[in-house]
């Protein structure tokens, strides 16, 4: 569904990806394992169009995307989830939710009722403030903003981070949903080796702006993963 073939990105001078390619399919779980600052975040900027490319090819359902700005992106059904969730503070949980609005057409805007299966505390807090919310509570609405916009491709940037155990849980159990009931493929970048192992299909493993392993998550060699992990 998604490809980014031989992906180089630069910030001035300094290289932040080198030769990167990647595929995410439907009804899968890629996962991208990295340390801090080996350019996974670059990488799922350029996919969804915050950052281009200054060399290689992305393609998602077999189209040319990587001159297409961020907006028709997201149009096509790639759906975001960044670092830090990003949600607006002083909006509340619904206006959050609605601002997915803006990729759909007017028929089709409407919040799915499955985000309130998946994530219940949305609903109980639907009028209160988005930065009143916990960060885990943060991490479920920005998510649940995501899938307003009915993506195909869900990519998210280390959506485990700074977040309690039983959230990430709730987490990991949507991911899987979402794969298995919607067929939505869900591309995420994590350090969290444990969490990719349980609900990854797929792993690529970063090191300096370049892949350096990928495989089936069943025959990840864990020794050789944790020396990417560890500083
Ligand atoms: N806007 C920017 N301008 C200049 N350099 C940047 C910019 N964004 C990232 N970099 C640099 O590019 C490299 C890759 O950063 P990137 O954020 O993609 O890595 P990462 O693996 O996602 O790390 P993290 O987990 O900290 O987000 C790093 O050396 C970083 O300092």
């Amino acid at each position: 569904m998604l490809t980014v073939e031989d992906a180089t990105l630069h910030y001035g001078a300094a290289r932040a990806l080198k030769g990167v390619s990647v595929t995410a399919e439907t009804a899968k779980i890629t996962c991208i394992l990295g340390r801090n600052g080996v350019g996974k975040t670059s990488l799922l900027r350029s996919i969804v169009g915050h950052h281009a490319l200054s060399g290689g090819r992305i393609s998602f359902e077999g189209q040319a995307i990587d001159r297409k700005p961020a907006y028709d992106r997201a149009r096509l059904g790639i759906a975001f989830v960044p670092q830090g969730r990003e949600i607006f503070p002083l909006l509340s949980v619904e206006e959050n939710l609605k601002t997915g609005f803006a990729v759909l057409k007017g028929k089709a805007r409407s919040i799915p009722a499955m985000i309130f299966e998946l994530f219940p505390v949305l609903r109980d807090m639907m009028h209160r403030r988005g930065g009143d919310l916990s960060g885990g509570q943060q991490q479920q609405l920005a998510i649940g903003r995501a899938l307003v916009t009915r993506p195909k491709l869900l990519v998210l940037d280390e959506p485990t981070e700074g977040i309690q155990p039983s959230i990430i849980k709730d987490i990991g159990r949507a991911i899987r949903y979402l794969r298995d009931e919607h067929g939505i493929g869900i591309l995420l970048v994590e350090q969290y080796l444990d969490f990719c192992r349980e609900l990854a299909d797929e792993v690529y493993v970063m090191d300096r702006g370049e892949v350096v392993h990928s495989g089936e998550a069943a025959t990840l060699d864990l020794p050789d993963v944790r020396r990417y992990l560890t500083v």
